[in-house]
């Protein structure tokens, strides 16, 4: 076994497990050659292990996982749970690509962080919208299905607690206003016991006036060994300043660029002049191949609302997302398309980040990402098209350029990630068939 993964074994293995995961180790020093060089390889079967053994002291939560069908940890996961779960705590601030798994891995880590004898808050988790939090706290029930004593509690807009109770469950789950206010100003939460501070989606958090405060003072009321564990899909340097300021001595897992976007995602960029055109190239990508899903994206609510009318009109079950609609409406849209109700998703912009559906397959860029200056928003398309390609899964990717200006954005877009966006003849049903198959 090469010295690293020896010190990471030594440093990170809990004295319980200690034995078994030497005897694997020798065991399979017997069964290959084991060099130096294999130090990358050596460390991904050191955290698999890890990964599994964090775990070994809490039965129900790994049942929890097995039960929602995860066998193998992503990447992110066997990285960062053994620093999650470490002792003493250890802050963390982490990258990955969208739909990588690290909803459930700090799920994991709240999971087995909290003492379910104590009947108050020890873990808040904050999320940029409520669907976001809605989300994870799904995955919080799902993994928790087998941990029935830890209780979960939304701290959202429309939830209302009466004045002077203090909470009971275990796990708070929120946005940032909402939470801001249960800790200080009406004070169902003591944050002076919570053990464990999730910040969820750093990104599109800055992005929301406000919530960079509020999650600051949120942190400010916490106390020194709380441990910090802070997310994101994108790392601007707003993003990183603003975790920094957030995160105290962490540890850091971070992505080179090229690295942001999957591989398993194939890009493509097709021609078009107009709406129209851009209509007729979608009707022709529809009728080359088989679509489970497909998350389609427009600039403006006008133009949302026009390609949801013309796509009903050609038959298929469409639902739309915008920004006007009451938060609860956004929800259950969310909730429909998920149960696979309908089989397109229109939207605007910011509702639709972060959104975890399986069978999306296709995400069309109607409309590129764009700025209030016009210049490219890289970090919106990245989680546009992350909304395909979900944990490892294959996915497509169409951006509709009908300007010369959107050609330069998207030349932008392809510079920015250095990863080549190929074009599509949507008028060639062969080509169309060949990019799916
Ligand atoms: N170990 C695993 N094995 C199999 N599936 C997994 C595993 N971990 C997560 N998943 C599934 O992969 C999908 C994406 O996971 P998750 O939502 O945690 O990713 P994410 O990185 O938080 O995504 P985003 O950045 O878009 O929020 C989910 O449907 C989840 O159930």
């Amino acid at each position: 076994m090469c010295c690293e993964c020896h010190a990471r074994l030594s440093s990170l293995a809990g004295e319980s497990v200690h034995l078994l995961l030497w005897c694997l180790f020798y065991a399979h020093l017997h069964l290959t050659e084991f060099t130096q060089t294999d130090c990358d390889w050596c460390f991904t079967i050191l955290a698999f292990i890890l990964f599994f053994s964090s775990l070994y002291s809490k039965p129900q939560l790994l049942q929890g996982v097995y039960g929602m069908g995860f066998n193998r940890p992503s990447k992110i996961q066997e990285t960062a749970l053994p620093m999650m779960l470490a002792e003493p705590p250890q802050n963390l601030i982490a990258q990955s690509q969208s739909g990588t798994g690290k909803t459930a891995a700090f799920v994991l880590a709240m999971l087995s962080h909290v003492d379910p004898n104590n009947k108050y808050p020890q873990c808040l988790c904050v999320s940029p919208t409520y669907e976001l939090a809605l989300q994870t706290g799904k995955v919080i029930e799902q993994m928790g299905k087998y941990y029935p004593e830890v209780k979960l509690v939304y701290a959202i807009r429309g939830n209302k607690l009466q004045r002077g109770m203090k909470l009971q469950e275990q796990i708070v789950i929120g946005t940032p206003g909402t939470m801001l206010d249960w800790c200080s100003k009406f004070k169902f939460i003591d944050p002076k016991k919570i053990k464990v501070f999730v910040l969820d989606e750093a990104d599109v958090m800055i992005a929301t006036q406000g919530h960079q405060d509020q999650s600051i003072r949120i942190q400010r009321m916490l106390p020194k060994n709380c441990q910090m564990l802070l997310f994101s899909a994108t790392f601007e340097e707003s993003v990183w300043n603003f975790a920094q300021r957030i995160v105290p001595d962490p540890n850091i897992i971070k992505l080179k660029r090229e690295e942001e976007t999957l591989d398993t995602i194939k890009q493509y960029y097709v021609l078009c002049n107009s709406k129209e055109e851009k209509f007729q190239a979608l009707s022709n990508i529809y009728g080359a191949i088989t679509i489970a899903q497909a998350m389609i994206f427009c600039h403006t609510r006008k133009t949302a609302g026009w390609l949801a009318g013309e796509l009903s009109r050609e038959g298929h079950q469409v639902a739309l997302l915008s920004g006007e609609m009451q938060v609860e409406q956004r929800a259950a849209v969310i909730e429909r398309f998920r149960d696979g109700k309908e089989k397109v998703l229109v939207t605007t912009n910011v509702c639709a980040r972060g959104i975890d559906v399986e069978q999306v397959s296709v995400v069309i860029n109607f409309d590129l990402p764009i700025d209030k200056d016009g210049n490219p928003d890289n970090e919106t398309y990245l989680h546009r098209i992350g909304r395909t390609g979900r944990f490892g899964k294959r996915g497509l990717a169409i951006n509709m350029v009908d300007s010369k200006m959107s050609m330069n954005i998207l030349y932008r877009i392809q510079e920015h990630f250095n990863k080549k966006i190929e074009k599509l003849d949507t008028d060639d049903l062969d080509e169309i068939e060949k990019i799916a198959s």
